[in-house]
């Protein structure tokens, strides 16, 4: 491996370019942020747009000096040969020997034909089934029984089949336009189903299952429940090949669900599940939102696009951010990452970052099956603010964890009430400042001072009221929440995850740690249903026994 030979003893052994970075660091570790801008011009040069939005990441402990050896770095990485790749559809999902294509669904038809050749009609044909469908529903053309209007929309996915939709329809609640209430189902959980349901017209609703494979579990229990339920409801043996629709590449499972190839839309391999909002899995989003917002999203995307492969690397927002995060991560040991949107209609964004990170960085074996002797993804997770301020930022402001952020804020709310937004923006950016200031035990001392506690209380007190600081931070920010501007962030996150997999060198475009879960999760059921099981452990063994017991009482109850 390049980056660590591992020596017989087990040691890393580092190359220059790692060596350097490591003594940098031990420097970095030793000084304050605020510091840092003792230097004039530190915001101004610390800052950039890109695709409509603006990141200042001059709250992160770095130096000019430390930026150009991260992108140094990831020159001699080659990167910009593997951003290269990546967009003209070399295999770099080397274990499952894919393309990874998701950039060319939001790209002009000339880059389209380019990339793929022959095969991109494919792409066209798909998105003139999907403005069909989206025409018929929203004109009535395709109406329910007895010619009613189809009032609600239904879909059901999960993973990468969800969270890009469910992000996507909760930031841009103001542009749905089509009069189609849509709503999302992804767990398999009764609660969850019977909450939908409750808010369904059987007979006036369509229902669009997305799956790449068909043969999720969760997805192909809620479909079947959802099936039953119409069928029965409304009566109308008709309604299934009428009203539902698929996207999928298994084109047998979805016919032999019984619904129609006219209502099936495509998937490609060469697009993964969490990438794949931008293809026909964003037909319930444009169900909401029309077809014009749709494609304003995907040109919101491809702006960024060109930008990550046009910008020189020191001055290429998604590059950036990924190498301040690897800094963080590798150097200065931090193992998690906030994502803050002051932005209640960002609130779904935390989980769908989670997914797109998590999912694909989260591994220890490099692109060669070698293990890593370095950390990958961090821990990522996140809230609204100003809720998070009510939450967990406390631990934030006060633990020993050093927890990076980013911010992400739009400069023009969406709502009527302008002193909220400004009140809003203001507790976003006061919390980065305040997370990089802290307050040492001196301040806190005088503070005390200050509103008149007598020498005893200070010296209780005081210790209680110091914050660590020294947090870095980027604050993004966006004119305002629009489809372009959506499309624009969703894809910076997506480049910055690729560039982090491309500088630990693994494979960000696979997932085989979610499949032990769902083969114990037959064996589980197995077990439940009386059989005998080798695989489980006694805990588990007995927590099923407690399962069935207590079902078994309920029933007999
Ligand atoms: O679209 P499918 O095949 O139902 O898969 C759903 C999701 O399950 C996963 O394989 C694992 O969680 C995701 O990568 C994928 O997006």
């Amino acid at each position: 491996m390049e980056y660590f030979l591992l020596s017989n003893k087990g040691l890393p052994i580092v190359n220059k370019d790692i060596k350097n970075l490591s003594s940098l660091a031990e420097n970095a570790k030793q000084r304050q942020i605020h510091a840092l801008f003792e230097q004039p011009g530190r915001a101004g040069q610390f800052s950039l747009s890109a695709g409509g939005l603006f990141l200042d990441y001059s709250k992160q402990n770095i130096t000019r000096d430390e930026v150009n050896s991260l992108i140094g770095w990831a020159k001699s990485q080659s990167l910009e040969k593997k951003v290269a790749d990546m967009f003209t559809g070399k295999q770099i999902n080397v274990t499952e020997k894919r393309a990874v294509l998701h950039t060319v669904l939001r790209a002009p038809a000339k880059v389209q034909q380019e990339v793929l050749g022959e095969r991109a009609e494919e792409l066209a044909a798909a998105e003139r089934q999907m403005a069909a469908i989206v025409n018929k529903l929203c004109s009535g053309t395709l109406s329910a029984g007895g010619g009613e209007k189809i009032s609600h929309v239904l879909a059901i996915g999960i993973g990468g089949s969800y969270y890009g939709i469910k992000t996507a329809l909760t930031a841009l609640e103001p542009f749905h336009n089509t009069g189609l209430k849509v709503e999302v189902l992804a767990n398999i959980d009764g609660g969850a189903l019977m909450e939908k349901l409750a808010k369904l017209p059987a007979k006036n609703t369509a229902v669009v299952v997305i799956s790449k494979t068909f043969t999720t579990q969760e997805t192909m229990l809620n479909a079947a429940a959802v099936k039953t339920w119409m069928l029965a409801q409304s009566g109308d043996k008709d309604i299934i090949a009428r009203q539902w629709f698929a996207v999928s590449t298994n084109l047998d499972k979805v016919s032999a669900f019984g619904i129609c190839p006219e209502h099936t839309l495509p998937m490609w391999d060469w697009v993964g599940g969490r990438f794949s909002l931008w293809s026909a899995v964003g037909l319930p989003l444009a169900l909401a939102i029309g077809m014009e917002n749709f494609s304003r999203l995907k040109a919101g995307a491809f702006t960024m696009d060109e930008h990550f492969q046009q910008a020189p690397l020191n001055e290429n927002m998604p590059v950036l951010l990924a190498m301040l995060g690897i800094w963080n991560r590798n150097f200065l040991d931090h193992a998690s990452l906030a994502i803050l949107p002051y932005d209640h209609a960002l609130r779904a964004l935390p989980g769908y970052l989670q997914q797109t990170d998590m999912e694909s960085n989260g591994k220890s074996v490099s692109m060669a099956g070698e293990e890593l002797a370095w950390q990958t993804a961090p821990v990522v997770f996140g809230q609204e603010g100003t809720n998070s301020q009510h939450a967990f930022m406390q631990l934030m402001h006060q633990s020993q964890d050093i927890i990076p952020c980013d911010f992400i804020v739009a400069l023009q709310g969406a709502s009527d009430y302008h002193h909220h937004h400004q009140v809003l923006v203001a507790n976003c950016f006061a919390q980065s400042e305040a997370l990089m200031l802290g307050k040492s035990l001196a301040q806190a001392r005088a503070e005390l001072k200050g509103a008149g506690a007598c020498d005893d209380e200070i010296d209780r007190l005081a210790p209680h009221k110091t914050m660590k600081g020294n947090t870095p931070s980027n604050t993004l920010l966006l004119d305002a929440l629009t489809p372009e501007s959506l499309g624009a962030l969703l894809a910076l996150y997506e480049h910055k995850i690729f560039v982090q997999g491309v500088i630990w060198q693994i494979n960000s475009f696979d997932q085989w740690g979610v499949e032990l879960g769902k083969v114990l999760g037959g064996d589980v059921l197995s077990a439940m249903a009386g059989n005998d099981s080798e695989q489980l452990s006694g805990s588990s063994l007995m927590l099923i026994k407690r399962f069935i017991n207590k079902t078994q009482l309920t029933q007999s109850g």
